[in-house]
């Protein structure tokens, strides 16, 4: 693994957009696997910057994306559908029908669930997944506990991820009590990794997660298993490693 230190959050997110950037421009058409959550946001944005500026092309890339909530619809500005409209794909050339999530909408979990790991597999896989991480060290959905081996499933949300994400909702009660996600074993499979982590209240899972023991409890320290995977973190986030 290798770990970037960012001084500060824009910091991070310019070198993150850079290791992104340079997949694009080395391979034009890479699959993507891309977030959601707030930390990635600025890593979206600088992309957009130098899209703007005519310094990349995103005209053959096809993106994955590792999680979506049961039950929301696209329409809905909570759900990643719309969030990676927002802040990426209605900003730059990407082909709408290049840009995949899962889809929140459909309630055949298995069907779903399938669907999802069929066309990730038939894109060749993915060239370089981009993670943010929880506080109790989850990867797109995947909650502690749950088994390593897993591809793309259905999952339960834990109260403190409902908690966590709340902020996004009128009130917890809205926040969707159940997501599609991409598995550890998906995320695994990715050619390379890449985890940004910002602020503070990161840095004790990031601790755990890079140099802790290797366990379920604790989902994102199956990374430290992959070899090819890059940690870019402000300060405050890798205050404690
Ligand atoms: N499903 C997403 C994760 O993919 C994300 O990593 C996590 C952390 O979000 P943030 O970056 O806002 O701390 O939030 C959500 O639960």
């Amino acid at each position: 693994m290798r770990v970037y230190r960012a001084k500060d959050y824009k910091d991070m997110s310019r070198k993150a957009a850079n290791i992104i950037s340079a997949q694009i421009i080395l391979k034009p058409n890479s699959v993507l696997g891309l977030a959601t959550g707030s930390t990635p946001i600025g890593t979206y944005s600088q992309l957009v910057d130098w899209y703007k500026k005519g310094d990349l092309d995103f005209s053959e890339v096809t993106s994955v994306n590792l999680d979506e909530y049961k039950g929301l619809p696209g329409t809905n500005e909570q759900s990643y559908y719309y969030f990676m409209h927002q802040h990426l794909f209605d900003q730059v050339n990407i082909q709408e029908r290049h840009t995949h999530l899962p889809n929140g909408m459909e309630p055949d979990s298995k069907k779903e669930c399938e669907r999802y790991e069929e066309l990730i597999r038939s894109l060749g896989g993915v060239d370089l997944q981009l993670l943010g991480m929880g506080h109790n060290g989850h990867i797109g959905f995947n909650e502690p506990g749950q088994a390593f081996e897993t591809g793309t499933h259905c999952v339960d949300l834990q109260e403190s991820t409902i908690e966590a994400n709340k902020r996004f909702f009128a009130s917890s009660a809205d926040v969707p009590r159940q997501a599609y996600t991409m598995g550890i074993k998906t995320i695994m499979q990715a050619k390379k990794i890449l985890v940004v982590v910002s602020g503070e209240d990161k840095a004790e899972i990031v601790k755990k997660a890079f140099f802790g023991p290797v366990i379920p409890g604790v989902p994102a320290s199956i990374l430290q298993m992959h070899n090819d995977v890059i940690l870019v973190g402000d300060e405050a986030a890798l205050s404690l490693i």
